[in-house]
Formats: C-alpha cells, structure tokens, sequence
C-alpha cells in the first residue's frame, strides 16, 4: 500500500521511510535530497553539515545532493546542474517484502526549459532494508531531440576522523586530479585522505569500501562510471559558508558520476544508475 507520510525536517518537508527492521532514512523534498540514512543497529552514515541552508534555492551541505544534467562547471548551467536547488514531488512511498521504497520525481518545467530547452523526467528511488540502502537514480528523455547530460549521486559520507579512513578499490584506476589538472593512474589499492582531494575516477566496477576502525562501508555502483572523490581540506573547507570549519576531517564525498563522457539518451528512452550503500 502507497502511504506517503512527510514529515518535517529543519522546517522542510521530507519522506522518511522506516524499514520493518528499523533502519531508516530521510529525503528531503528540496533537491530529492538524502540527508539521513540510519541503517539497522548502527549509527548515522552520512554527514550532514550543521550550518548548511535549507530551502528555495539554496543547496544542502552533506547528504546526498542529486547532479544533473551538468556536473560542476563543466558546462553553461548553474555548478551541478538544475535539480539540487529545486522542489521535487513524493511519488510513492511503501513498504514491500521487508523493504521500505520511497519514489521521487523532478519534472523539467517551464523554470528548467527557460535555462535549458530540454524535457526529462528524473526518478529517485530509495529501497531500504538492514544494513543496506539502495538508490536508483533513472533519467527519462521526455523530449524529441536526444538528451546528453552528466549526473551524480553526490554522498557525503561520515568519517569519525578521514584522516584515519582509508577508501579501498580504486586500485589501478586511471583518474583526473582536478586540483592539479593532471592526469594519472592510481597504483595503491589504498588511498588515503590528508588534505583537500578533489579527484575524478573511471570506475573499475570493483565495489569500493571505506574503512575506519571498527567501521566498514561499502559502495557498489551499476551504471556509474565514474567516482568523484572530493574533501575540501581545512582551508577549502574554512572557505565555505555553510560547513563549520573543522568538519572536513568528519566527511568523504564518494560520488557515484556520470562525468568524463556525458551520456546520451534517445527520446522516450531511458538510463539508469544505481548506488548501493551497505555496512
Ligand atoms: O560546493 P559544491 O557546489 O556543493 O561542490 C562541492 C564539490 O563537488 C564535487 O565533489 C566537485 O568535484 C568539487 O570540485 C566541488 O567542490
């Protein structure tokens, strides 16, 4: 049964889905914006910044902002696109088969066609159950002429401390360090994290773990391919309004992208990407 039940988070509306087992997370309606995700038995997974601002136009800090159609400033459009600054709608909300679902959708509009002639319809859909939640992000070319975009599911995931954390996986991974402009191969299976970090991965289709003392969080992308991993470090991180300034060493971005080459999507066809985070 669909039963969609919002509630109120930092005054914004949110669905939040409750598995039968008791784990949970929380979307915000602003962005279709992940800014919760408490799996069974264990604590928060995401960061979420303390200062951030929520509400029209603005961007929440932490959580999982949805990019698209333009990663960063690789493009005319605002930085990261149409979709993290603007109200989408709660489709579908349910618990099915000791999962709970909820759906979310974002429309192009008349707001979005102004910026950018393209009609889409982009469907969010969160599945969660134990120590697992998966995030399905589908983009439906709803125009006549094809859709090209770039896209991420931009996580920020929580850290006790990074500099302790370790990420797994990239082994071998050829990358784009955009802090450098440069390009390389990634040689070590273990990267770790002692400043700002703003690099973007092709993705091995290797799951990827990160690891900290007591803690192991893994990440599997189906879709994806590439991975954004992004840390401000403390000065980069002191230079943004909204993340109190000794919170970088609590966070590592992970993102699930779409970046290096744009994908291409044939009118009233359809691409999907999935994310699934388990621990
Ligand atoms: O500050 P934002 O617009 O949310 O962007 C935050 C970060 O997003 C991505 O990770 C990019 O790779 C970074 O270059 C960017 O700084």
């Amino acid at each position: 049964m669909s039963d969609i039940k919002l509630v109120d988070f930092q005054g914004q509306p949110a669905l939040r889905l409750r598995a039968p087992d008791g784990s949970t997370a929380i979307v915000l309606l602003h962005g279709g914006h992940l800014v919760s995700w408490v799996p069974l038995g264990q604590g928060e997974q995401l960061y979420l910044s303390p200062t951030t601002r929520y509400g029209a136009g603005s961007s929440v800090r932490g959580g999982m902002p949805v990019i698209f159609p333009q990663f960063n400033t690789r493009g005319p459009l605002p930085r990261h696109g149409l979709v993290r600054t603007r109200g989408w709608q709660a489709v579908e909300s349910v618990v099915r088969g000791g999962h709970a679902l909820g759906v979310l959708r974002f429309d192009s509009n008349a707001e979005t066609l102004a910026i950018w002639p393209q009609a889409f319809s982009l469907e969010l859909t969160f599945s969660l159950a134990g120590n697992t939640i998966e995030i399905e992000m589908a983009v439906t070319n709803t125009g006549e002429t094809p859709l090209d975009f770039t896209a991420a599911l931009h996580t920020y995931l929580r850290c006790n401390d990074v500099l302790k954390a370790q990420l797994e996986g990239l082994q071998t991974c050829a990358y784009e360090d955009c802090l450098k402009g440069e390009f390389h191969q990634q040689w070590g299976d273990v990267l770790s994290v002692i400043g700002p970090i703003d690099r973007i991965y092709r993705h091995s289709g290797q799951p990827l773990v990160l690891r900290e003392l007591g803690r192991k969080l893994e990440i599997k992308l189906d879709g994806f391919e590439d991975v954004v991993v992004w840390n401000p470090g403390a000065e980069g991180a002191a230079a943004l309004p909204d993340m109190p300034d000794a919170d970088w060493t609590q966070m590592l971005c992970v993102e699930a992208a779409c970046v290096r080459e744009p994908i291409t999507v044939m009118p009233d066809d359809e691409w999907v990407g999935l994310q699934t985070l388990s621990c």
